[in-house]
């Protein structure tokens, strides 16, 4: 039986970011996963792919050209489902390639096989057409992530009822769309399918969409959804989806009808513990397949074998995924690491985009800090007025008391890459002051910084000596 020092069994950002950790700190490490490729949800069906669609769909709809050339404009007619799957295929094929080399480089074995436990120390690897072998490890690291929730009665069909995987393989674009879930897959897609021009009813059993972001942000987003045709039925709860010969239905709790020819169903995920054998190590997990850990140092219930990613429940990103795995495996390894920084971005890669970082008015309102808030719309910056931008803003909130910055958000153009700086500012403890008396690059987005700050800073005045040391 071959030994490891480490079992990584999942190869998405958790498990990869672990296994190339561990083979840095000398340590031998198998990484197993069951599926085809390397690369995990995250390279085949979920990050990458969604995003790969949504700058396709950018790209060939002349989304970003509209504020210039009107809601008319198109770069290509008739955008058809291979367009946007030819792209796709070649950006996961580059991804799977630099995967692979990665582990080359780094001497990580990797095995197609499904993982499961014997005991503590051993795994069961089975290949697709049934092999078995056996390894024994040190250490394992549980990266199994998670599938879309399906639940039973809803009827999956795989072409009018889709689930988010299954929305990557449609053989042609649906003529009206109606999403079901406002969580964050489902937003994405219903905005990338309503920028190709399709109709889509968006369906969320709460009063609100994204409840984690700013409520300003939501309402400015939700607006500008329904300006361009999305409709957006909040608090509406699903009773009954039906397929009919020509589409489904979606009967909601309050009586309405939703009729369309797709169904995305985006209700959440649940994680693919099932099959681990855990029982057999002694590891629980909860009603939604997800394991507990310690979440400094992401040990399970045996303290040599670590979770990380989807599978340990929130925040379920792919970048705090990868980091989850790198602090786990130093961990595992005897390096004491700091404690990651509390506050990490967030981005939403919906059209538009949404990202931020630290908290919400809602939070800092409810721990009675008193505070200001500064805004800039990029309609007012000279770098939108060049690009043609006619929405978004950013929305920064000071603690009056420190000054100190301690939320941003954007709603808009470049959000999920603007939001770094608002993210070092808030981890470095700066105030409003470091915007107002920085100089930023011109005509820029970043350029908001500067303006919401000194937005803020007009109302809290100058009180330069209330900075505490650095
Ligand atoms: C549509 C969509 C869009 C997303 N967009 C973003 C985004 O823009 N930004 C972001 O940060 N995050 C995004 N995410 C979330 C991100 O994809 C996940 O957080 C990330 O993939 C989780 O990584 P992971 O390490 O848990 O492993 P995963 O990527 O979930 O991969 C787990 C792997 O484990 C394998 N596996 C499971 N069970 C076994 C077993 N018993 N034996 C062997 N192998 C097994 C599976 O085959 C799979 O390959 C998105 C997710 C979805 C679904
Ligand atoms: N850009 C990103 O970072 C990104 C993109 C996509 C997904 N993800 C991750 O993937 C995870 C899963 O996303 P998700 O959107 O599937 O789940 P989610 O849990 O975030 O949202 C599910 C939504 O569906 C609603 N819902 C629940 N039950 C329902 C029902 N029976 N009928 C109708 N609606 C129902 C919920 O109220 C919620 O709004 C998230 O945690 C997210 O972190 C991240």
């Amino acid at each position: 039986m071959e030994h490891f020092d480490m079992l990584v069994i999942g190869s998405g950002p958790s498990g990869r970011r672990a296994a190339v950790q561990a083979a840095k700190l000398g340590k031998s490490v198998l990484v197993v996963d069951r599926g085809r490729r390397l690369g995990g949800v995250s390279v085949h069906t979920g990050t990458i792919p969604s995003k790969t669609l949504r700058e396709t769909v950018l790209n060939l709809s002349g989304w970003r050209e509209r504020g210039f050339y009107g809601r008319g404009y198109r770069v290509k007619q008739d955008i058809s489902s291979t367009d946007l799957i030819q792209r796709l295929h070649k950006t996961l094929d580059h991804e799977v390639e630099v995967l692979q080399h990665q582990f080359l480089r780094n001497g990580v074995r990797s095995a197609q096989a499904g993982a499961s436990f014997i005991d503590a120390n051993r795994a069961r690897l089975t290949t697709e057409t049934g092999e078995i072998s056996d390894v024994s490890f040190d250490h394992a690291m549980i990266s199994v992530g998670t599938r879309p929730y399906r639940p039973e009665s809803v009827p999956f069909d795989g072409a009018r009822v889709l689930d988010s995987d299954e929305v990557l393989e449609i053989e042609r674009l649906p003529r009206t769309l109606t999403v079901i879930g406002g969580g964050v897959i489902g937003v994405e897609y219903a905005t990338i399918f309503s920028a190709l021009d399709v109709p889509v009813t968006l369906v969320e059993p709460r009063d609100r969409i994204l409840d984690f972001v700013d409520r300003e942000l939501v309402d400015d987003f939700i607006h500008q959804l329904r300006d361009r045709g999305v409709t957006v039925r909040l608090g509406s709860s699903v009773n009954s989806i039906e397929v009919r010969p020509t589409g489904a239905e979606v009967v909601l709790a309050d009586g309405r009808t939703v009729r369309s020819e797709t169904v995305l169903y985006a209700a959440g995920r649940v994680g693919n513990t099932a099959s681990l054998g855990l029982e057999t190590v002694g590891i629980e997990a909860d009603g939604r397949g997800r394991i507990k850990v310690d979440p400094d140092t992401f040990q399970t219930s045996v303290p040599h074998i670590y979770a990380c990613g989807d599978v340990i429940g929130f925040p379920s990103l792919a970048s705090t995924s990868m980091e989850q795995g790198r602090v786990a495996a130093c961990h595992a390894f005897g390096i004491a690491l700091p404690p990651p920084p509390a506050t990490f971005p967030y981005g939403i890669y919906a059209v538009p985009e949404i990202s931020t970082v630290g908290q919400s008015e809602e939070e800092v309102r409810k721990s009675g800090v008193a505070y200001e808030c500064g805004v800039a719309r990029f309609r007012e910056t000279s770098r939108g007025h060049i690009m043609g931008v006619d929405s978004g803003f950013l929305k920064l909130i000071f603690s009056l008391e420190t000054r100190r910055l301690l939320g941003a958000h954007i709603v808009g153009e470049g959000a999920t890459e603007l939001i770094h700086i608002g993210q070092a500012v808030i981890n470095l403890g700066g105030t409003v002051d470091f915007f107002v008396e920085n100089t930023f690059n011109y005509p820029t987005l970043a350029e908001a910084y500067k303006i919401a700050g000194l937005d803020a800073w007009n109302r809290m005045g100058w009180r330069r000596e209330a900075v505490p040391a650095a």
